[in-house]
């Protein structure tokens, strides 16, 4: 036997196909569990398009993990391909918007996604144009090309502005396009976030509004079941994916890091060597999830931001859940770590701003409470995220620091 044989292993003993369990992997025709009604919804509002007329405007809310995305973009291709059938000439320009948060970075993808240079003879260089232009070509492109084109704007909250919005929005009325039909998709995890929008944008581009709710177990059970083919056979433990499903639906109903449970409880059982991934796993597989969806919220907030929600985090590991802690008090702890820190302190007014920020992204929750007449009212502040894991992704940042 040659020496190689015995040094490496060459098949993987847990994962046949991991990619099923990659997020990005999107689920083929007829496997988007439990989003039927959804489907139909968003399909109504945007079927004028294959007859060639204005789609509605929708906004799509729903906490992160309910399938917004996947929906909007399904019944997107299906629109483009019945269109087609009808004669009308459709496409759609998908725009990640915490990835393209200014107005020019947002038109510049859309101007792209819907180009063909070699048909149009319009090029829309990555940068260097003025806003302004990026706009004309996008005008001419779709006039050029298309009957009717959705955008998809995900993650509309990360915008920078309304700016791209308002344009979009009146594009048609303000004669900017003539020929071409056009209708905005917008899609966000923040129910409040029409309430920052300018009453013009608002009117015309929440013509439709649409609330995934959460899965429950039974869907989440059947999402991981679909991608059971991501291992071996007999490898996964009959209780491992009813357990995983339990567990997220109780948490979040959220389907993302429900698949995420799944992949990290089979990479607990390949780093051990266990030739099974069994329901133990999940427990463990859940925290890592967790920390990592915490990672990925913080991502780019300022030390000071930090320090605000490493405040909370010790109030609530030491003096239990309660319902929440007062500003002064998470003030306080606050000054307490930026001492800590050898860093100033900002201001009270300037760290209410921060919690308000938190709360916006869901990492806390925010409660007013009347004191009666001597205290007047005040706001009570409560993490959302568990203490621990709070305090873990934290100080793990400060040692990378
Ligand atoms: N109904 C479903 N059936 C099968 N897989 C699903 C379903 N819903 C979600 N998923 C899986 O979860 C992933 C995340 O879903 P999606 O991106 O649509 O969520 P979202 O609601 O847009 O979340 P976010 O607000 O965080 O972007 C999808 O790429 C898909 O892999």
């Amino acid at each position: 036997m040659d020496a190689a044989d015995d040094l490496f292993t060459r098949e993987d003993p847990i994962f046949a196909n991991k990619e099923l369990l990659e997020i990005s992997h999107l689920p083929g025709e007829g496997r988007i569990v439990g989003r039927d009604d959804e489907i139909a919804d968003l399909a109504t509002a945007v079927n004028p398009a294959i007859f060639g007329q204005s789609p509605s405007n929708v906004l799509i809310y729903g906490k992160t993990g309910t399938g917004k995305s996947l929906c909007a973009k399904y019944v997107s291709k299906r629109l483009v391909s019945t269109a087609s059938e009808e004669g009308v000439t459709a496409t759609f320009a998908y725009v990640d918007c915490a990835q393209d948060t200014t107005e020019t970075q947002a038109v510049q993808t859309i101007a792209e996604g819907v180009n063909d240079p070699e048909e149009t003879g319009i090029n829309v260089p990555d940068k260097g144009l003025s806003t302004s232009t990026y706009y004309k070509r996008l005008w001419r492109i779709l006039d050029q090309r298309y009957d009717v084109v959705l955008i998809l704007l995900d993650e509309i909250d990360k915008l920078d502005d309304d700016a791209i919005l308002m344009q979009l929005s009146r594009a048609g009325e303000a004669g900017k396009i003539t020929d071409c039909k056009l209708g905005v998709v917008g899609i966000s995890n923040k129910i409040q976030y029409k309430d920052r929008m300018d009453e013009r944008v608002k009117s015309s581009l929440c013509e439709r509004e649409f609330v995934f709710p959460p899965y429950d177990a039974n869907q989440l059970r059947e999402i991981m079941q679909a991608r059971a083919d991501a291992f071996h056979d007999d490898v996964l433990e009959p209780s491992t994916i009813p357990r995983a499903a339990a567990l997220a639906a109780r948490e979040h109903g959220d389907a993302r890091k429900a698949i995420d449970i799944l992949r990290y409880a089979g990479e607990i059982a390949q780093a051990n060597g266990e030739p099974t991934v069994r329901e133990e796993f999940v427990t463990q597989a859940r925290e890592r999830a967790e920390t990592d969806r915490f990672r990925e919220l913080i991502r780019g907030s300022t030390p000071h931001s930090r320090y605000v929600l490493q405040a909370l985090a010790l109030l609530s590991l030491s003096n239990g859940r309660q319902d929440g802690f007062r500003t002064s008090r998470v003030y306080e702890i606050y000054e307490n770590i930026c001492r800590q820190e050898g860093s100033d302190s900002l201001s009270l007014r300037r760290v209410r701003d921060l919690l308000k920020e938190h709360a916006f992204l869901d990492i806390i929750e925010q409660s007013k409470h009347s004191g009666g007449s001597a205290e007047g009212s005040y706001t009570k502040h409560q993490l959302l995220e568990d203490p621990s894991v709070v305090k873990e992704v934290l100080t793990e940042d400060d040692a990378e620091a």
